[in-house]
């Protein structure tokens, strides 16, 4: 059943390393996979269309419950389609990011989108990737974990994934955005960014992709 289906949540700041892992394990078990910033992101996109201000709750609130989105996947690849518009690439910028974090901070916003994240989860078991997912949309995931790196390895990976794909970007100005969010998601007054009680706390600034992976399928293993 669906709703009995077991979840793995990792949660933790920009660029910790969420989003890469939490493919590799999806892949590695054979579960679904929830990349539930990639809806915030595609709200600020929608807002931003929509010209509704980022701190505009009542505007905003049935645009969340409405929105029109479509995650395609295929081949490993996933396409984000907004309103009919292939967004994939937009929602990755920096700039989205920020406006993302804006959004996500109005609590309305979040309780609309709650339904449309849980709908995620599926036989045999579902990877959650996000801010609050151990915390507030998952809580009774078997597993959980609480990825983070330090601010300036966050910047510099951020750095050198940007600059291989071309962009023109600075780590200074990548570590201020990455504290910005930081700070905002962090201290918003809903599900803030936070480990779960039950979370695994895992700091991945000296550590390879595989050994934040073997790290979680141990921590895994154990709970079974
Ligand atoms: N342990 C690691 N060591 C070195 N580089 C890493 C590590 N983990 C992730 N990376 C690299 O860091 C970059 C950011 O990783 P990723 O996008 O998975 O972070 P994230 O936590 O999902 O960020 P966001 O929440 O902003 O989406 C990627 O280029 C990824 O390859
Ligand atoms: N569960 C979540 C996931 C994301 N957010 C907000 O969205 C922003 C973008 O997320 P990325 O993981 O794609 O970087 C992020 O800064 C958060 O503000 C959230 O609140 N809850």
């Amino acid at each position: 059943m669906a709703e009995n289906a077991p979840v793995i949540t990792i949660d933790g700041p920009s660029g910790a390393g969420k989003g890469t892992v939490s493919t590799l394990l999806a892949r590695k078990l054979g579960w679904h996979f929830l990349d539930s910033g990639a809806i915030y992101r595609v709200m600020a996109v929608a807002a931003m269309h929509h010209q509704i201000d980022a701190d505009d709750e009542y505007g905003l609130v049935p645009l969340a419950s409405n929105l029109d989105v479509v995650f395609e996947s295929s081949e490993g690849h996933c396409k984000v389609v907004l309103e009919g518009e292939d967004v994939t690439d937009v929602i990755r910028t920096e700039e989205v990011g920020a406006v993302a974090s804006k959004v996500a901070a109005l609590p309305r916003v979040r309780e609309a989108l709650l339904r449309r994240q849980r709908a995620f989860r599926d036989a045999p078991g579902l990877i959650a990737d996000g801010r609050d997912m151990g915390t507030v949309v998952f809580p009774n995931a078997i597993t959980k974990v609480f990825l983070t790196a330090s601010a300036e390895e966050r910047a510099r990976r951020r750095f050198e994934q940007l600059k291989a794909a071309g962009h023109d970007v600075t780590i200074d100005r990548l570590l201020a955005d990455i504290r910005a969010r930081d700070e905002r998601d962090s201290n918003r007054a809903v599900a803030p960014l936070k480990p779960a009680d039950d979370a695994l706390v895992l700091d991945s600034t000296e550590l390879s992709i595989e050994q934040v992976l073997e790290a979680i399928v141990t921590f895994h293993a154990e709970k079974q």
